[in-house]
């Protein structure tokens, strides 16, 4: 897409930027949902830990495999073949724009806040749409993420946040804090504490999706070394601020409160704290933040297909540009799917945490197969820089494959198996695309892979059909 070449610190920006969107808006409260402030300590430490040995697996395979320029999606097809590959850049697609549902979704309870004709979820759905179809005219018109527009939603969704901790810090009450730490209603209970953990996980995760956000676009960087540096640099930031946000909220009212407020919670909380000017300043902090955030989803979850479509894994098709160089039908199918799925949040009246939470799910493969391709490496005793810095990709790559591992057991039967309906269709494509080049699509370990996920996928249309599980 864009030929202008990002340096260091709009590197930083953008990965900050397209880390904190919408979930931090709502995290106090998701993340007490199931879990008493032990068991969200614990999470944030394991989550700690994972997100910056996957952040720094991404620095070690953009500085080891420069010639690599298509994001995360090369790294599993270098290392696992083609279909893998088009699985990676397929699931993290479908996380991208699924994900800029959930965002439409929460944007219209944000507007709401100012406009009460917008609790009516039609309405909503509206509003959205119309919102959706007026950014895909803008990308169409070639507009790209403008340094300008950056630091405007930058700074206005900052310093609300910043705004919100400073004041939970005045206002918090070590007493609460205290009162159920481990949220047994009593002692340190082993498996109780594991479920709450296990439970904050793929909200710890949604808030830090973004993370790999500059090596995406790493076609992009000046220098291919800030690539790495941006990411790590980005993501403590984020962290810090993030571990900060969840602690204060439970030192301001008791969880039973804090998980029946409406969204974006934090401005509730902060109307609690400071009165009704909390609630208004927070709202209107996520309406900036989504308009910045749903832009820079949108032009990311359009590339994938694009720059795959080049690489020959995806069909021909999507690799179609317009006169000011926008990738034209990448973005109509793009943004038909976000159409289809508000249309069916109307009917299933699924929440903005129902639908993060599939959209996190989503990006488990591309994460997964990322941290597997440098565990490769790392052990296939290719020679790279020094001893020392081999040992050391193997023991990021191992950490972050686990914390992967870890994660897809994490996300529950119920959310995989929803992903495995989302997964299977894309073959189809994959076909298409290998056909188009004249080249025989599936290997015999392919075509396992293949058939496991669409009796993944039997199974869930068929307890969906039961009502076992819910459609999203
Ligand atoms: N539209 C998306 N796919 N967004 C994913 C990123 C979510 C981001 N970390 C947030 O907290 O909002």
């Amino acid at each position: 897409m864009s030929k202008k070449k990002l340096g260091l610190l709009s590197l930083v920006a953008l990965v900050i930027g397209s880390m904190i969107g919408a979930g931090v808006f709502s995290l106090p409260s998701d993340i007490a949902r199931n879990a008493g402030p032990g068991a969200i300590l614990i999470g944030w430490l394991i989550t700690g830990i994972g997100m910056i040995a996957l952040a720094l697996t991404y620095h070690s395979l953009s500085n080891r495999k420069p010639e690599l320029d298509g994001g995360i999606y090369s790294y599993a097809k270098a290392g696992f073949g083609d279909f893998i590959g088009f699985n990676s850049a397929w699931g993290y697609w479908i996380s991208s724009w699924l994900g800029n549902v959930a965002y439409l979704v929460l944007l219209f309870e944000a507007v709401a806040y100012f406009f009460p004709v917008f609790e009516n979820r039609a309405i909503a759905v509206a509003g959205a749409s119309v919102v959706l179809w007026s950014i895909h005219l803008l990308v169409l018109s070639g507009i790209r993420e403008a340094a300008i527009v950056n630091l405007i939603t930058t700074v206005g969704k900052l310093v609300p946040i910043i705004f919100f901790t400073a004041m939970a810090f005045i206002g918090f009450n070590s007493d609460l804090f205290k009162a159920d730490f481990w949220g047994t209603g009593g002692p340190f209970q082993f498996g109780s504490v594991l479920e709450q953990v296990r439970s904050t996980m793929m909200v710890t995760l949604w808030v830090f999706i973004g993370v790999e956000g500059a090596v995406v676009l790493s076609g992009r960087a000046a220098k291919k070394t800030d690539v790495g540096k941006a990411t790590v640099i980005g993501l403590l930031c984020t962290l810090g601020l993030y571990i900060l946000i969840s602690l204060v909220s439970l030192g301001v009212m008791p969880r039973e409160e804090l998980i029946q407020l409406k969204n974006p919670t934090t401005a509730y909380i902060l109307e609690r704290l400071v009165g009704a000017g909390g609630a208004a300043l927070i709202n209107m902090g996520l309406i900036i933040s989504l308009s910045g955030a749903t832009l820079g989803w949108t032009l990311l979850a359009a590339e994938i297909p694009y720059v795959a479509a080049e690489d020959e894994v995806f069909p021909y098709f999507f690799s179609w540009e317009n006169s000011n160089g926008s990738p034209v039908s990448s973005l109509w199918i793009t943004n038909g799917l976000i159409q289809i799925f508000l249309l069916i949040t109307l009917v299933s009246e699924s929440t903005y945490q129902a639908l993060y939470t599939i959209a996190t799910a989503a990006i488990l493969v591309p994460y997964l197969f990322s941290a597997l391709y440098l565990l490769k490496l790392a052990t296939s005793g290719e020679t790279y820089g020094r001893r020392e810095s081999t040992a050391f990709d193997f023991i990021i790559s191992l950490v972050a494959s686990l914390y992967s591992l870890w994660l897809l057991y994490a996300a529950g039967l119920q959310y995989l198996l929803m992903c495995a309906i989302l997964y299977a269709p894309g073959a189809i494509f994959y076909w298409q695309a290998k056909r188009e080049v004249g080249e025989k699509p599936f290997r015999p370990t392919e075509i396992t892979f293949f058939l496991f996920l669409c009796t993944a996928a039997i199974i869930a249309i068929y307890l969906m059909a039961k009502g076992i599980i819910k459609p999203l």
